[in-house]
């Protein structure tokens, strides 16, 4: 049976880097399903369009590739904020449905991170955990990982983008951010990487046992 394992929770809560530790941990892919909505939002932006063009977005949505994401351009605040004006479009969302769930259909499984995996795109993964963290706290390791990159960084900016970006992302009526029913929480605000990934393969063991 194949092994699949979503990821979801807020923006910089860690789910990428333990989506990361888990794919190596298992030998799985790993699918980050916030690159597929910042990629979208890039094209708009790149071709000079608005990004409440929903037609426009649909048909860059629908274009995407697994294979062509320039992720230093796509990880910027700008395309955060982009990805997540285009994620509360519905038609974004069911033009990129196929293409995830593609993704986690792989014979040995998959791990997938964003925002609706357990609720809406994979609602029968082995594991389901979200991961949380407090948006200070997220703020500020977005911050740190910001400032490594060379952008410019001004905390308080930062807190607020993570605040607006939780309530856009939580209160959108499409797949809104939300802990599946059958999914663990993990809270790693008080652990480091180590500890949140030791924390994540025991949940993820634990379901893998079950499943
Ligand atoms: N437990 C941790 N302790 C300290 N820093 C962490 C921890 N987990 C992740 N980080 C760092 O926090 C930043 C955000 O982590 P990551 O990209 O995994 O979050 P994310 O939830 O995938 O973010 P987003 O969905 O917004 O892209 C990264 O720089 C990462 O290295
Ligand atoms: N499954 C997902 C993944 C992402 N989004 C939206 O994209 C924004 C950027 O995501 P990151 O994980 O790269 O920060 C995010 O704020 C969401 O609006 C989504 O809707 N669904």
């Amino acid at each position: 049976m194949s092994f699949v394992i979503a990821i979801d929770g807020p923006a910089a809560s860690g789910k990428g880097t333990l989506a990361r530790r888990l794919a190596a941990h298992y030998g799985l892919p790993h699918l980050d399903t916030g690159l597929l909505y910042r990629a979208t939002a890039c094209a708009l932006i790149e071709e000079g369009l608005p990004l409440d063009d929903v037609e426009a977005a649909v048909e860059a949505a629908r274009g995407l590739s697994l294979t062509d994401f320039d992720e230093t351009r796509l990880r910027s605040r700008e395309m955060g904020e982009g990805a997540s004006l285009v994620g509360a479009m519905p038609p974004v969302r069911a033009a990129l449905i196929d293409l995830q769930r593609g993704f986690a259909a792989r014979p040995e499984g998959a791990v997938l991170d964003g925002r609706d995996i357990g609720t809406v795109i994979c609602p029968d993964a082995t594991v389901k955990i979200f991961v949380t963290a407090s948006a200070e706290t997220r703020a500020q390791r977005r911050a740190l990982e910001l400032a490594a990159r060379g952008e410019e960084v001004d905390f308080s900016a930062i807190l607020e983008d993570v605040r607006k970006r939780d309530a856009r992302d939580s209160e959108r009526s499409a797949a809104p951010l939300k802990a599946a029913a059958d999914a663990v929480t993990l809270d790693t605000s008080e652990l480091d990487r180590e500890q949140a990934f030791a924390a994540a393969l025991a949940i993820a063991e634990r379901g893998r046992r079950a499943g």
